[in-house]
């Protein structure tokens, strides 16, 4: 319990806010030198060796990159394939949003302005949410949305092991259409997006063409759009990405667990590739979770 002990002491000024840290997050194996990453700094880290079946592994692992990036759609294929929970910070923030509890209009003022939520608030739904998995029976995880600052990073090195930290890259001026093509149906809750990207090589950057991810016919009346996906508070959030968690890129680096990914393009060319980067390429489940 040394880390959650840690973690709680009256000093910390997260400890109002932490009222249990569930067994993932706190123990075990913290001590523990993990033999796939190698101290070195700067080295890349060789995700997990192949084995039989992806759900044995109960990884723990995190997603970062850009805003519109595509870090919850590839966690949550992920999360399918390798049996953890894909735990998204910006959804738990949603969901309290749409609830009318104390937190939602403080809330839906930093949201709207593109700003972070404060380090406290956010640890806070993060604890709560790993609390009730853990009641559940669920163990590992797929963070998105966190840490998104160096002081989160810090707290979660406190009290657990990061297995691996996939940085999904694409280039900006494809984030802000990304973002402003995003849609969720209201009903079945399904993502989609109607951006159509298609950029043409040039100067030696390579072109890169996404084809949109279209709604079926039975969702097209229902969708909506995010109150934070509009030009000017995308253009915010990729800024504040830039000034506040693109240091969280470093922070892992230099512990030789940040495994970089370039989107090659929409979901059927980058989902193989990532599952190739992630050595997961090798077993059957992939084929069907592509589908
Ligand atoms: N780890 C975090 N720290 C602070 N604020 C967060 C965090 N995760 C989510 N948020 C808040 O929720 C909003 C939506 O998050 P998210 O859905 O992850 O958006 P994005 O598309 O920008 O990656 C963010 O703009 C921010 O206000």
């Amino acid at each position: 319990m040394a880390a959650l002990t840690r973690l709680l002491k009256p000093s910390h000024s997260f400890s109002s806010h932490i009222s249990y840290i569930p067994r993932s997050l706190s123990t075990a194996s913290i001590e523990e030198a993990d033999p796939r990453f190698p101290s070195s700094p700067f080295s890349t880290p060789n995700p997990l060796p192949p084995r039989s079946d992806p759900k044995d592994r109960n990884v723990q692992w995190v997603f970062l990159g850009s805003p519109g990036v595509g870090k919850g759609t590839y966690g949550s294929r992920l999360s399918n394939l390798l049996g953890v929970p894909h735990i998204a910070t910006g959804d738990l923030v949603r969901h309290e949003l749409s609830s009318s509890g104390p937190l939602s209009l403080q809330l839906a003022e930093i949201v709207n302005q593109g700003k972070l939520v404060s380090d406290e608030i956010i640890i806070s739904l993060l604890s709560k949410r790993l609390e009730a998995g853990e009641a559940k029976g669920e163990s590992g995880f797929i963070l998105d949305g966190f840490p998104r600052t160096i002081r989160q990073a810090e707290i979660l090195e406190g009290v657990t092991e990061i297995d691996l930290v996939v940085n999904l890259k694409l280039p900006e001026y494809v984030l802000l259409e990304k973002c402003l093509g995003r849609r969720t149906c209201s009903q079945c809750g399904g993502n989609f997006n109607v951006a159509s990207i298609n950029i043409k090589g040039e100067n030696g950057n390579p072109g890169i063409i996404m084809a949109p991810l279209l709604p079926p016919p039975h969702c097209a009346s229902k969708l909506t759009i995010r109150s934070d996906d509009t030009e000017a508070v995308v253009k915010e959030r990729l800024h504040v990405y830039n000034e506040m968690s693109q240091p969280v890129e470093e922070f892992y680096r230099s512990r030789g667990k940040l495994l970089e990914f370039d989107l090659p393009g929409g979901i059927p060319e980058s989902w193989p590739k990532l599952l190739q980067a992630l050595n997961l390429d090798d077993h059957e489940d992939t084929q069907s979770a592509a589908a």
